[in-house]
């Protein structure tokens, strides 16, 4: 199936079934996130999250169903290098910076245009290159802090050095796993806040359990259960479905 190219769609997983010896993580799970699209995902442990990153990023294979990304890529006849290269970059909940290196060097070396180390840390910057490196350093708040080694960054500045080092990789769809676990109430606000600059230009998936974060996030919520989407709408219509209240948010 293929969805024409006017849709807003970004990401359209269709039927998605991941079988595990025959117990299914996911479970015919269809979902769309449109373009320039934050959404949350939610959900009890072993609901399926993980494995539908998994599956976005080609790191699991499902058993049925079709992952579209921009109406004609099946995600799921590709592999994860192929996937990354069209423009989806995922965060893991553990920051991976480079520690021993300076905070404009990590950036450095995820830029897109030479992944090379030393030609990345070593060659001459164009004007154009510093501008972009500064804009991102502003947006990901770490400006102040572009000569100090990762090494030395708190929990949260290493999830944001970490969230620079993908934009710098330009993605279309950015995935994030829990960014808010470990971070102090103001870090976890302003993440919230440079998650919302970033949806404005690119789709963002965010996988969280903290209910007051998500909705400082303060978009479309889709709470999955056994492998399919129990509910879906704002954090209110959600968080007041019977069904979600039963299997995830408690009495
Ligand atoms: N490789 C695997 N082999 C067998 N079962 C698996 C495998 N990976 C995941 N599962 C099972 O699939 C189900 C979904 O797991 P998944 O990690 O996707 O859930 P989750 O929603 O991310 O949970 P959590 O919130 O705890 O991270 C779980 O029951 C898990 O035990």
């Amino acid at each position: 199936m293929t969805i024409p190219s006017l849709t807003p769609t970004l990401l359209y997983l269709n039927n998605v079934t991941v079988s595990f010896d025959g117990f299914r993580a996911l479970n015919a799970l269809s979902l769309a996130i449109d373009q320039a699209e934050m959404r949350a995902i939610i959900g009890p442990n072993g609901a399926g999250k993980t494995t539908m990153m998994d599956v976005i990023t080609g790191k699991t294979r499902p058993t049925d169903g079709e992952a579209l990304f921009e109406g004609h890529h099946d995600l799921t006849r590709l592999d994860e290098a192929s996937i990354a290269t069209l423009g989806i970059g995922r965060k893991f909940q553990t920051p991976t910076v480079f520690e021993m290196h300076t905070v404009e060097d990590n950036i450095l070396l995820a830029l897109k245009a030479d992944r090379r180390p030393f030609r990345a840390l070593f060659s001459r910057r164009t004007a154009q290159e510093k501008e972009r490196m500064d804009a991102l350093l502003e947006r990901i708040r770490l400006k102040d802090h572009r000569r100090r080694k990762a090494s030395e960054l708190s929990h949260g500045q290493k999830q944001w050095l970490e969230i620079g080092m993908l934009l710098a990789q330009e993605p279309k769809l950015l995935l994030v796993d829990e960014p808010a676990a470990g971070m102090t109430d103001q870090e976890t606000a302003d993440t919230a806040d440079l998650l919302r600059e970033i949806a404005q230009t690119r789709s963002v998936v965010v996988v969280e359990h903290d209910m007051v974060f998500v909705r400082d996030l303060d978009v479309k919520v889709t709470c999955l259960h056994e492998g399919s989407v129990l509910a879906e709408g704002t954090l209110d219509q959600v968080s007041s479905d019977e069904r979600v209240i039963e299997v995830y948010l408690g009495r």
